[in-house]
């Protein structure tokens, strides 16, 4: 996107704002319009008095206070009325921001380094300050300003020296801040980048830190650091380069306009006081023209910042909302119907014309070797993604047809590697069902057996288990997560892996609670552990994406086939 289609993007999500931003910009005008009159005031009473005329020294200090004391408050209102915009547009591009990523989720968060999205939500978020407090107003001042100032000194004092001082005075003032404008934005671009990929490489950096010590590959990360922190330093200062030679083209431009009527003022016969008059217009013209030759740089990286929000703000959502939503109903039977899914990019589907049926009130699992479609068939049934063709359906309602929220309490997916958020043990039990009670929370613990645990904590419920969870062991974090999931009352649970950190005991052990705890709840649970499913138990067998064997454990284990295998394997 250019920046024209950028300012209109920007504008167009922050529109409420700009009735205030247009206070900003006329404060600004008028501000800047009386600095140019206190400059002339002051030189045009000078050069009376000098002239001999008779001045008042005090109506002349009184009226340089009245316009300076004005000038004042109008720099004032112009900074607090830009910069409340900006810093309430800021807020509402993070909500935006979010407001779009979530519905995006698994898909755009998956493979991408949360230090990156982290490093857009934030920092590229307040880079965009820049455009609302620093670029409206200068912009429409940079051409409002000194086509007023010029324009009163052609008519008001000499038209002449207006004319002469006025080519100089806009390339100054306005062609030359926009001359390098191309070069900037591309260098802007890439110091964002540069930025962006430092950030995914310390966040990878943080979060592998064991994994890169033990494999010895400090170094290397290093190594790779330095590369990156190389790419935006050379980005860096090809931006520097360009802003030095543009601020020294203004600044020849601003001496110019300076030298330019001293020398040919008094050959066409101005007089002294006309042309300080125009001297004193041009250096007022002076501070704005620096003004907008700082925000020209500072916008390129605003802009560049810009669009890598509006990247992922305007990125499409893996899954809408229905558009004439359905109730689920009480059959919590989940039916797969000729589905097939592939990911963006890959070669083969991962679920290739998949049919299969998990009855309500059962507890069927679904078995298969690494990368044969289990997770991705766990993710389609809470529409983590949504299938190229077929359809998922739960008690006969396609899930595409329910509100999004009403899925996704009802139907609960514990995975590998549950993640917990910062806060109290309690605080993440309740993440499903916020007015869950003590009691409610303590039952789950148990049912996961971790009530011996939790009674070992001086701080119960209250414990503070650590940012993702750091402090409690795997196994634990697993079963905090399937309590979790139990808090939220869902009507099916997927347990995708959750057990898995489990030795064996605990894991049968876990399992005959959870049955015990509601036997109303319909369980799918996706496992290794093909040795542990019972004879009774519904198994689904997936392999390559496609459903393989389906049966009872009991019958697939006497036909020698697929199940028979992966339990040879396990064994
Ligand atoms: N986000 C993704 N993008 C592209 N391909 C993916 C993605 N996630 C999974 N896959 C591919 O889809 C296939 C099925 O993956 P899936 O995770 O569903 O397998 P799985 O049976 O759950 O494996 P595991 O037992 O190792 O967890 C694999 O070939 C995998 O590489």
């Amino acid at each position: 996107m250019n920046r024209l289609d950028l300012t209109r993007w920007l504008v167009h999500h922050t529109r409420q704002f700009l009735p205030t931003l247009t206070l900003a910009v006329l404060a600004r005008l008028a501000g800047q319009l009386l600095g140019v009159a206190l400059l002339v005031v002051a030189v045009e009473r000078l050069g009376r008095a000098a002239a001999g005329e008779d001045i008042s020294v005090w109506g002349s200090v009184g009226v340089l206070a009245a316009i300076a004391i004005l000038k004042a408050a109008l720099r004032y209102a112009e900074h607090y009325a830009g910069h409340w915009v900006a810093f309430t547009a800021l807020q509402h591009l993070r909500n935006l921001f979010f407001h779009r990523l979530v519905p995006q989720a698994p898909a755009a968060t998956r493979g991408r380094a949360g230090a990156e999205l982290t490093e857009r939500a934030t920092r590229d978020i307040d880079r965009i300050e820049v455009f609302f407090a620093h670029t409206l107003p200068p912009a429409i001042s940079s051409v409002v300003v000194p086509a007023t100032a010029l324009s009163w000194l052609g008519v008001a004092v000499d038209s002449r020296l207006a004319l002469i001082v006025a080519p100089l005075v806009v390339l100054g003032v306005v062609v030359a801040p926009w001359l390098a404008g191309r070069s900037t934005w591309r260098a802007a671009g890439r110091v964002a980048k540069g930025r962006g990929d430092i950030a995914a490489h310390l966040g990878d950096d943080f979060q592998g830190l064991r994994e890169i010590l033990a494999f010895g590959q400090a170094e290397q990360r290093l190594a790779g650091l330095d590369a990156a922190d190389a790419e935006l330093t050379k980005a860096r200062s090809g931006s520097g380069r360009v802003q030095g030679a543009r601020a020294a083209v203004g600044t020849v431009l601003q001496l110019g306009a300076i030298i330019v009527p001293l020398i040919v003022g008094s050959s066409i016969g101005a007089t002294a006081i006309d042309i300080a008059v125009t001297l004193a217009v041009v250096v007022a013209l002076w501070k704005p023209a620096q003004g907008i030759d700082d925000f020209v740089t500072g916008l390129d990286a605003s802009f560049a910042a810009a669009e890598r929000v509006r990247s992922i703000v305007d990125g499409v959502p893996t899954v809408q909302e229905p558009t004439a939503p359905c109730a689920l109903p009480a059959d919590a039977t989940v039916t797969l119907d000729d589905v097939t899914m592939r990911y963006p990019g890959a070669e083969r589907p991962a679920l290739d014309a998949v049919s299969v049926s998990f009855p309500a009130r059962r507890w069927s699992r679904l078995v298969g070797i690494s990368g044969s479609g289990k997770s991705t068939l766990a993710s389609l049934i809470p529409r983590g993604f949504d299938p190229a063709s077929g359809t998922v359906r739960i008690g006969g309602v396609d899930v595409r047809e329910v509100p999004l929220d009403e899925l996704r309490r009802r139907v609960a997916l514990v995975s590998q590697r549950p993640t917990m958020l910062k806060g109290t043990l309690a605080d993440n039990l309740r993440l499903g069902r916020p007015d869950a009670t003590d009691l409610e929370l303590v039952e789950a613990m148990r049912t996961v057996a971790l009530d011996g645990w939790l009674a070992g904590l001086p701080q119960g419920l209250d414990t503070p288990i650590g940012e993702r969870g750091t402090t409690v062991s795997g196994g634990q974090l697993q079963r905090v997560a399937l309590a979790r999931a139990l808090v939220s009352r869902p009507d099916t649970l997927i347990l995708d892996e959750a057990l898995s950190q489990l030795d064996a005991d605990t894991a049968r052990d876990v399992c005959a609670r959870l049955a015990a705890f509601d036997d109303e709840l319909t369980v799918i649970e996706i496992t290794h552990r093909a040795d542990l499913v019972p004879d009774d138990a519904f198994v689904t067998v997936l392999d390559e994406g496609r459903v393989v064997e389906a049966g009872t454990a009991g019958e697939l284990r006497a036909g020698r086939g697929a199940f028979a295998r992966l339990e040879a394997r396990v064994a």
